[in-house]
């Protein structure tokens, strides 16, 4: 009896490490070689290669690459506004906080998970961005890496307070 996809362990393609800043990043593999790297500095995916080691995504030689600032390269969450209205900073704070690793989600379609290697990532509001967005949510964000080395980011917003978005 030989182990089929459905015992497949993700945790096995993970990476857990840390960047100069100390701030965790999780690197995504497959088994072809293809990688994908997460900060938990802003739920960023910072670096996508495919299976020749090729990188994906851009990142400006000028990026910061310091929380609280938001690291400019790879894909921002921009949350919870794009652009600048109002008082929110610019994108939004999502892209400039550290995110938790959550370790069990609330359930995703069995498809999302199947063969993939994946981490799910969590943002709760700290009570200062409750000052200058009061609303209280929890932004889940999986990032997953499949095997023919396609990226797929799925994320989901909950409004835990009832009121408007
Ligand atoms: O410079 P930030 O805040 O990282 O924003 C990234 C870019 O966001 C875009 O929406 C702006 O048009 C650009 O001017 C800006 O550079």
């Amino acid at each position: 009896m030989g182990h089929s996809a459905a015992v497949w362990d993700h945790r096995a393609s993970l990476e857990l490490t840390k960047d100069w800043n100390g701030i965790e990043q999780v690197v995504l593999r497959n088994p072809q070689g293809a990688s994908a790297r997460v900060s938990l500095h802003g739920g960023q995916v910072i670096s996508w290669r495919n299976d020749r080691g090729e990188e994906l995504l851009f990142t400006s030689s000028k990026a910061i690459l310091k929380a609280p600032k938001a690291m400019r390269g790879g894909i921002s969450i921009c949350f919870p506004q794009f652009g600048n209205c109002g008082s929110l900073e610019q994108h939004g704070f999502a892209r400039s906080k550290i995110w938790t690793i959550e370790d069990d989600p609330p359930p995703l379609h069995p498809n999302d998970s199947l063969g993939k290697s994946f981490i799910d990532l969590l943002l709760k509001p700290a009570e200062e961005d409750l000052k200058c967005w009061p609303h209280g949510f929890e932004f889940r964000l999986r990032v997953s890496l499949a095997s023919d080395g396609n990226l797929i980011m799925i994320s989901r917003i909950r409004n835990i307070n009832g009121k408007t978005l």
